[in-house]
């Protein structure tokens, strides 16, 4: 499980703080399929890169703890030292990863190369894990001999996936893995991804702002906005009877098949890290704001069995 409690976190820039992460909780359990939604920039892949101790672009903890503890509960990791245990525990399938293959080298060597510090089994076992990961991802065996421009970008994609998963890591963080494929391959690649998690029983984090994505796979899904945790909870409770104003207007936006129906949207856009409005930080934006909105910024509170959801007006409606 990694724990990420009251945690404000982000980057010192010439205009100030940016606190891309402000004052959040969760969990991600173990063996589940978490996903991150949220409009761009609201704070998703800064979120995942805590969840994967990633400090390397100037991600700071400005307050709060981010850890990891087995399901025992007797081991617990910092996320300071998370990098000590990448491949091992934590894998990452970056945004825009279909490029970050070296394009010089073929597949499988990559592969061999991936995590070699984690993975102790002998060569003849890894080669056969290759195999057996690349077949799962539906990926025919001829691909391990082949240069990354030789595959489509579906393929690419899944080789990424295959790189993140074959050492056989407890967690595998995946930022937006399905982007710029079409319909079909992210299709594709989900249900692999879905495959691999049901097989191994690890646990994925998947961050997109793609709520249709997230309604075919996750278990429990976290709606961010503006840097706040604005709601979490099962699937089902989440996306099919979103509570939080903010994921109404992101699940009302939809597209429905058959539908001629414009959708309704969310007016206006995100507010600017260095201006927050006062009090909740969708209030300007929500059809529901009430005058009280503005001076309370709540935390998620329980509604109902399977969620927890910050808006002073479903605290109300629990009570
Ligand atoms: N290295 C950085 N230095 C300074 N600010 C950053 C850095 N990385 C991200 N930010 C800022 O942090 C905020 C959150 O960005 P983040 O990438 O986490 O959002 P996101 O929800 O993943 O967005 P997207 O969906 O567009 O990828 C944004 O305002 C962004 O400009």
């Amino acid at each position: 499980m990694i724990v990420v409690d009251n945690v404000v976190a982000g980057y010192r820039t010439p205009a100030g703080l940016v606190k891309a992460v402000d004052r959040v909780s969760l969990e991600v359990r173990d063996g589940e399929i978490l996903g991150i939604a949220g409009e761009s920039g609201c704070g998703k892949t800064t979120l995942l890169k805590l969840l994967y101790g990633s400090f390397g672009d100037g991600l700071e903890i400005f307050s709060g703890r981010v850890y990891w503890r087995d399901p025992d509960g007797r081991r617990t990791i910092d996320c300071a030292d998370f990098h000590r245990h990448w491949w091992e525990i934590f894998s990452y399938v970056p945004q825009g990863s279909m490029s970050a293959l070296n394009p010089l080298m073929r597949i499988a060597p990559q592969m061999l190369d991936a995590g070699t510090g984690a993975n102790r089994a002998d060569m003849a076992a890894r080669r056969a894990r290759i195999a057996r990961t690349l077949a799962e991802l539906d990926l025919p065996a001829r691909t391990q001999r082949l240069y990354p421009h030789q595959l489509s970008g579906g393929m690419r994609q899944r080789v990424m996936i295959g790189l993140a998963a074959y050492v056989d890591p407890d967690v595998v963080l995946a930022d937006e893995p399905t982007t710029a494929l079409d319909v079909v391959v992210q299709r594709q690649i989900l249900e692999n991804l879905v495959r691999l998690q049901r097989a191994r029983r690890n646990t994925i984090v998947i961050v997109s702002h793609d709520l249709g994505l997230h309604r075919q796979v996750a278990d429990r899904v976290a709606v961010l906005y503006a840097g706040r945790l604005a709601e979490i909870g099962s699937n089902d409770a989440v996306l099919g009877r979103p509570a939080h104003p903010y994921t109404q207007g992101l699940v009302d936006s939809l597209p429905r098949l058959g539908d001629r129906q414009p959708r309704q949207g969310i007016d206006g856009r995100p507010p600017d890290f260095m201006a927050m409005p006062p009090g909740c930080r969708f209030a300007p934006r929500c059809r529901r704001a009430i005058a009280a909105c503005a001076g309370s910024d709540p935390d998620p509170r329980p509604h109902g069995s399977d969620r927890t959801a910050a808006c002073i007006q479903l605290e109300e409606v629990a009570a």
